[in-house]
């Protein structure tokens, strides 16, 4: 094993194995800490945990226990995986994660890097810009559960951790792998804790990529591990072999949508006016027991033979901001995950065989409640966005980021099965 990723969320979790298989590595993805003799022969394992929005103590405590997985494996490198707009709570989990981390790998330093320019994200000056927008002024600061108010990295580090953070600035790292790594290097002498870098383009990533091949620990988005492994010439198989196990099979498919995300509203909103598509009510999600029955008894009632049916509580910000001032945030999103978890496994019993899932909550739920363990990564339909297959079970998912894909992502993806 070449590298051991833990990850904070599911979709996060399928976007870096993707680009790790784009590169030519055998990986697998397990979703929660696996059992400790699960055998796995690959080039890269992915941990997928929903430990993002979960208690700062639940999230540590899942984190290390990945991490021993990893050790006991003989990994020789690990990566934190979060959000390419560094989705995180005020208290967390990103910084506590991270000093967790290092202390049980008995390291002192590493990297903060979430850019992934194919998707738009880059990082100048310290600064987290979405399509050229600072985060705070992207549909971030709208988000249900983690709505991202400062662009500064270096603040939102420092706020959340134990040490100190510094930026490398994007000039430096246009000079080359080795006047990155004596800046690494300077820094961490200098007393600092995390090096923020700058990226702008996939070249940056590269040079990074390089930079950083002897740290035990990096942090950051995919666009990171895809500049890493784009250096290691790939792993012991093609690409194309590499995706061959995560290829969707046949069967029946449902989208489920519970981002509320600008791109995911876009989707949705274009999806609908093409195929059958059913609004989730928040209200019935909290007070209505026989809910989930009924929307997955409209699902059963679709057209085999049509475009797939479509389940969403995605709404635009007015729309959430008046749920959560009825219900409350927490109250509001709990409930609809619930339903979404408990409706997957419904239409699971139903026959269905194929689900697009829209929203990284969403998606961690959806796949716990369908009881997967582990999924073979397969081709991706969009940057990010692989479809993957359980382990032993004839199951294919695409766990979709609230925010990656173009307007077609959903049809796109029936067309990639
Ligand atoms: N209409 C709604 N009102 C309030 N919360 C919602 C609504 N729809 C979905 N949610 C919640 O918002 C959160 C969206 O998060 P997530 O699934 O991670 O999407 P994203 O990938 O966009 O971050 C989930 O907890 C979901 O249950
Ligand atoms: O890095 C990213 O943007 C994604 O991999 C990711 O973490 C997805 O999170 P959600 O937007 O919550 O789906």
């Amino acid at each position: 094993m070449r590298l051991g990723v833990i990850a904070d969320d599911f979709t996060g979790a399928t976007d870096i194995a993707g680009f790790l298989v784009a590169n030519g590595l055998r990986t697998v993805q397990l979703n929660g800490v696996p059992p400790d003799d699960l055998p796995v022969e690959a080039d890269a394992v992915v941990i997928s945990l929903k430990s993002r929005s979960c208690p700062v103590e639940r999230a540590v405590a899942e984190s290390l226990a990945s991490l021993e997985w990893l050790r006991g494996r003989g990994c020789p490198q690990f990566f934190f995986k979060y959000c390419s707009t560094f989705d995180s709570t005020p208290r967390g989990n990103i910084g506590p994660v991270t000093d967790a981390l290092l202390d049980a790998l008995g390291e002192d330093f590493t990297v903060v890097c979430p850019a992934l320019p194919v998707n738009g994200r880059t990082i100048y000056n310290g600064y987290l810009f979405v399509n050229g927008v600072p985060l705070h002024e992207s549909g971030m600061r709208h988000h249900p559960v983690t709505p991202m108010t400062d662009s500064n990295l270096l603040r939102l580090m420092d706020a959340q951790s134990r040490g100190r953070s510094g930026n490398v600035p994007h000039g430096v790292i246009d000079r080359g792998a080795a006047a990155l790594h004596s800046a690494l290097a300077e820094m961490r002498a200098s007393g600092f804790r995390y090096a923020v870098l700058d990226a702008l383009d996939d070249a940056h990533l590269a040079v990074i990529g390089q930079a950083v091949s002897d740290m035990r620990l990096v942090t950051g988005g995919s666009g990171l591990a895809d500049g890493m492994a784009r250096g290691w010439g790939g792993g012991q198989r093609g690409v194309a072999d590499a995706a061959a196990e995560g290829r969707p099979s046949g069967g029946r498919a449902v989208i489920l949508s519970g981002s509320c995300s600008g791109m995911t509203n876009a989707q949705v909103a274009a999806y609908r006016a093409a195929a059958p598509a059913l609004p989730v009510s928040v209200e019935r999600c909290l007070l209505d027991a026989g809910y989930t029955a009924e929307l997955a008894g409209w699902a059963a009632a679709q057209p085999r033979d049509g475009l797939a049916p479509l389940i969403y509580a995605t709404m635009p910000p007015e729309g959430v901001k008046a749920v959560q001032d009825r219900f409350g945030a927490a109250e509001a999103s709990a409930a609809v995950e619930r339903v979404f978890g408990a409706l997957a496994r419904r239409l699971m019993e139903e026959g269905f065989e194929r689900f697009i899932v829209a929203g990284g909550e969403t998606s961690g739920v959806v796949t716990q409640s369908l009881g997967i363990g582990g999924f073979h990564i397969g081709p991706q339909i969009a940057p990010g966005v692989p479809w993957v297959r359980a382990v032993g079970r004839p199951l294919s998912l695409a766990l979709k980021s609230g925010n990656f894909g173009g307007e077609r992502f959903f049809f796109e993806a029936q067309a990639a099965a």
